[in-house]
Formats: structure tokens, C-alpha cells, sequence
């Protein structure tokens, strides 16, 4: 299996996203030391790795909410270290944090159109609203109602839908599957199946680490700040060390 850094299968074409050798934290609190990783357009690449291992900062650092204190970031080619979360949203990249959650006290509607902000025109989020209604029609029948109301599956679908609005070309989702019950998982990851299907990249951060990377052309795992394992999502399942280490045997 291949190590860190990883390699770009086409070194003629740029990777959707590319950390290069990226030392990323807080302040003056360093949590990634010299990550290194590639993902390819309409890929699905997985991150797994013990809790407080840095996933969280890893997608924070592409997309400004931590701070890259060296090497670089780049999207499609372009370098955006540093960028501001508005910045990479109106460039076409969508996260949903790990504590992503709604407007209570908005209709879902009301939610799905703040998603469509960046666009400043109201007709246009309305429009796309719809679209997205007809892709969730649970949403469609639920848009008057309060946001604050929503069982824990229909909220993440709400989350879901709601970073779509943008009709991004990278999505970024930390822990979609955190605190749902198994039923509501399964429809979870249909979503981002079928999202990568109509050809949006996406990055996941998953602690279910075995269905991540079933779903997965691409998985690095984390730990202590430092990329340890690379390989396609069933390389990395079929990998003695990594399913010792890292998913329980
Ligand atoms: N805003 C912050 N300021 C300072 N340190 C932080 C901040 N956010 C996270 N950390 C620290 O960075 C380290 C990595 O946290 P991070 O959330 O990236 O890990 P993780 O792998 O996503 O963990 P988990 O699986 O538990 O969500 C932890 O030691 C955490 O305390």
C-alpha cells in the first residue's frame, strides 16, 4: 500500500484538493504536522483516525477555520491557503461541520433559503430551494414547518440539503453519521452516495470508520496530527495494521 505523502494518480492533472506538507493548529497550538493528501475530482475520500487526531482541524485548515502555519493548500490547481470560509464557499466548496445544526426557530424553508445567501438574490435560492425539494421530497413536505422541530435525521438531511444550495463542487462533511440512529445512516449515506454520483468531490471525516470507507475511492488515516496509512477505501479495510489499529480489529 502506498504511504504518505500520497500520489496523484494523473501528475498531468491537479487534484480537486491538495495539501501540500501543511502544518495547521490554533494559534500558536500546532495539531497537523506536514499532512500531505490529494483528492481527486469526484472522488470520495474518507479520513479516519482516532478521536482528537486532528480530522476536524484537517478540514478546517482547507477551509479557514484553522490556521495553516506552513506548507499550502489548493483547490483545483489554485492556491487558497489562508482563505476565508466565504471566500472557499463562493468559490464552490461546501462544509458541514461536525456541530452543523439549523435555525430553531426558522421553518426548514427559511433554513434552506440562508444556504442560497452567497448568491444575494432571493429568486435564484428560491429556485434552487425547489430544486433541491424535488432530490428531498421529506423536506418538501416538511418546509413550513420549525426547523426546531426536526427529528435528528431530518435536521442532518437539512444540513445536507442546505450546504447544497451552492451547488458545490466539493463537499466537506465531518461526521455526517454522529448521533443518528442506524436507520437514519443508511439514508445519510445514500445522500452523499448519490451526491458523488451526480459528480460533487467530497471529503468525510467519519468515525464510523468501516462504512466511510466502504464508500470510499480514497482514505487516509490520521493520528496524532500525522497522516499514517493512504490507500483506496478497500485497501485501507483489507489492511491488517489498519484494521488492528485503527477499526477495532
Ligand atoms: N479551536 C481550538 N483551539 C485549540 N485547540 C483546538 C481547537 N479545536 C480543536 N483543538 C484541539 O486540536 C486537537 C484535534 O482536535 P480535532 O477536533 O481536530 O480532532 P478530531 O480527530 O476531529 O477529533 P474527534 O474525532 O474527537 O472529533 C485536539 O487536541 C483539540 O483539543
Amino acid at each position: 500500500m502506498a504511504s504518505t505523502p500520497d500520489a496523484t494518480s494523473d501528475p498531468t492533472e491537479d487534484p480537486v484538493l491538495r495539501m501540500e506538507n501543511v502544518t495547521a493548529g490554533y494559534g500558536n497550538t500546532t495539531v497537523l504536522h506536514d499532512v500531505s493528501i490529494a483528492v481527486e475530482d469526484e472522488q470520495v475520500a474518507c479520513l479516519i483516525g482516532p478521536n482528537g487526531s486532528g480530522k476536524s482541524t484537517l478540514m478546517k485548515s482547507i477551509y479557514g477555520f484553522a490556521d495553516v502555519q506552513s506548507g499550502t493548500v489548493s483547490f483545483r490547481g489554485q492556491e487558497i491557503t489562508g482563505r476565508s470560509p466565504q471566500q472557499n464557499l463562493a468559490n464552490g466548496m461546501s462544509y458541514v461541520l461536525q456541530d452543523a445544526s439549523v435555525f430553531p426557530g426558522m421553518s426548514v424553508h427559511e433554513n434552506m433559503l440562508m444556504g442560497g445567501y452567497v448568491f444575494n438574490d432571493d429568486d435564484r435560492a428560491a429556485a434552487r430551494a425547489e430544486e433541491l425539494y424535488e432530490e428531498f421530497p421529506v423536506l418538501a413536505d416538511l418546509r413550513s414547518q420549525s426547523a426546531g422541530t426536526l427529528s435528528g435525521g431530518q435536521r442532518r438531511l437539512l444540513e445536507l440539503a442546505r450546504a447544497l444550495m451552492v451547488e458545490p463542487d466539493v463537499m466537506m462533511l465531518d461526521e455526517p453519521s454522529i448521533g443518528l440512529e442506524p436507520r437514519f445512516i443508511d439514508d445519510v449515506f445514500e445522500r452523499i452516495e448519490q451526491l458523488n454520483d451526480l459528480g460533487t468531490t467530497i471529503l468525510l471525516v467519519e468515525q464510523n470508520a468501516e462504512k466511510g470507507l466502504s464508500i470510499a475511492d480514497r482514505g487516509f488515516v490520521l493520528a496524532s496530527g500525522e497522516i499514517k496509512f493512504t490507500g483506496t477505501g478497500t485497501e485501507l479495510l483489507n489492511d491488517e495494521e489498519v484494521g488492528r489499529l485503527y477499526l477495532g480489529g
